[in-house]
């Protein structure tokens, strides 16, 4: 068989599963599956030989610093890490300077992320006004605008006023938005730099207690049973946290939950050497928290892996730990720490891996043209993985303005090689093909 289409796969394991198989993708859809599929003169042909096709990956928590921190990250440089991890849409967190807590601001960031074209940049709107937590934003006025915003976020710090929370949930549930919570009691976290431990106390820094986490996890899964609302927890790190999120969820409470690849792979056992590149909000827990993470994720009580990409200035990172800024770069390597920490140990499989990252983040946010079954008709956003290959990581070689991953000189399993969006190639061994031409 034979058609025009854009770009054709060859000989790939669609989710890791039966017999090799070959996709031909035209605008926007996939148009053919199936044996001994031809091309025309013009169609890109790619050899998925070995590899593994997974929906394209959906990421519900990352901070690309446009406006404001464009010496660190800028919607482009974001975007093109993006891609190169396999995403094909992020939600881009509001704490910026000025904040996303207007539609001017986040019709911005959208139409930004669709100029570059790399990946789908969904704005995050603020919660409260200047991430004050005081004043509801406009939520209204940023769900109807051009980008139309679908999440709401104060993150980087808690909406910790419950009031203030109970009014943004009542709110939320009548747009049809939904809410994610940082969740950090702010008056147990004062000057607070590390988990509250061992470690802690032996290394001199100021402990970050697992009570302030979940005591807001438990606060809020009241607030949303109340309001009838939905409320998604941010990046979840402590096995009290998951056993929080079950519990709701068994009292028919609307919670989800997201785990970053940081607290799925690290303890605070790597902060030993004091160095801030290990610094990140909420912090890096203990040994037990990282294996009811893992086992919370691989059950479904954790729906989602969300990157929290962080990046930041050297200055930022290179001083002493209890003055650098929390956070680290996640985009890149996301698929392989999820692939190091959940399928290596048998924990997920490919067809979690898809479900993990692709297909409830797409759900939770109620995006329709992601994370959905890879099939005729469908939307053709795709992600093409090596499942073999290992690589080394190096900060000035990823695609991110600033270098601060913690993984830095790890060897690390698996390869995204090609990303595709709606139809388009975005990224192909290792290099991204933006809109307006390669760079
Ligand atoms: N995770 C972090 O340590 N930092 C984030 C803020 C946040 O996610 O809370 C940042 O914006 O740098
Ligand atoms: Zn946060
Ligand atoms: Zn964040």
């Amino acid at each position: 068989m034979s058609a025009s289409g854009n770009v054709l796969i060859k000989n790939v394991l669609v989710y890791g599963e039966g017999e090799p198989t070959d996709l031909l993708l035209g605008d926007n859809q996939i148009l053919e599956i199936g044996a001994d599929l031809t091309a025309s003169a013009d169609t890109e042909v790619i050899d998925g030989s070995g590899q593994i096709l997974l929906p394209g990956f959906v990421d519900l928590h990352t901070h690309l610093r446009e406006p404001g921190r464009e010496d660190t990250e800028t919607v482009d440089t974001g975007s093109a890490a993006a891609a190169l991890g396999g995403y094909t849409a992020v939600f881009a967190m509001a704490n910026t300077d000025p904040v996303a807590d207007t539609a001017v601001i986040t019709d911005h960031v959208w139409r930004r992320g669709q100029d570059v074209g790399l990946v789908d940049v969904h704005p995050v709107g603020a919660v409260t006004v200047g991430l004050e937590g005081k004043q509801l934003a406009e939520m209204a006025t940023m769900a109807a605008g051009a980008g139309r915003v679908r999440m709401f976020s104060d993150d980087g710090h808690c909406v910790a006023d419950p009031l203030v929370m109970r009014r943004a949930l009542e709110y939320s549930s009548s747009l049809g938005v939904l809410i994610a919570q940082h969740a950090e009691e702010p008056r147990l976290t004062v000057g607070s730099v590390a988990h509250e431990g061992p470690t802690a106390a032996r290394l001199g820094l100021t402990g970050w207690p697992r009570a302030a986490e979940e005591s807001i996890v438990a606060r809020d899964a009241l607030l949303a049973r109340d309001a009838g609302a939905r409320v998604h927890i941010c990046h979840t790190s402590t096995a009290g946290s998951v056993d929080l999120v079950k519990w709701a969820r068994g009292q028919g409470i609307a919670i989800t939950a997201e785990v970053t690849p940081h607290h799925l792979l690290l303890d605070d056992s790597r902060l030993e050497t004091y160095d801030a590149v290990n610094k990140v909000n909420p912090p890096l827990r203990e040994a037990s928290d990282v294996a009811a993470l893992r086992t919370g994720l691989a059950e479904g009580i954790i729906d989602c892996v969300a990157t929290d990409h962080a990046p930041h200035a050297e200055q930022d990172k290179c001083c002493e730990f209890s003055q650098a800024r929390p956070g680290m770069l996640g985009l890149e390597t996301a698929l392989s720490i999820v692939v190091e920490t959940m399928v290596r140990p048998g924990l997920l499989d490919w067809r979690g891996v898809a479900r993990v990252m692709s297909e409830r983040p797409a759900e939770i946010v109620g995006l329709d043209d992601q994370g959905r079954p890879i099939e005729v008709g469908e939307a053709a956003n795709l992600v093409l993985v090596d499942p073999e290959v290992e690589w080394t990581v190096h900060g000035p070689d990823l695609a991110s303005v600033a270098d601060n991953t913690p993984y830095e000189a790890m060897t690390l399993p698996a390869k995204v090689t090609a990303t595709v969006l709606r139809g388009r190639i975005t990224a192909r061994d290792g290099k991204v093909r933006p809109l307006g031409g390669e760079r």
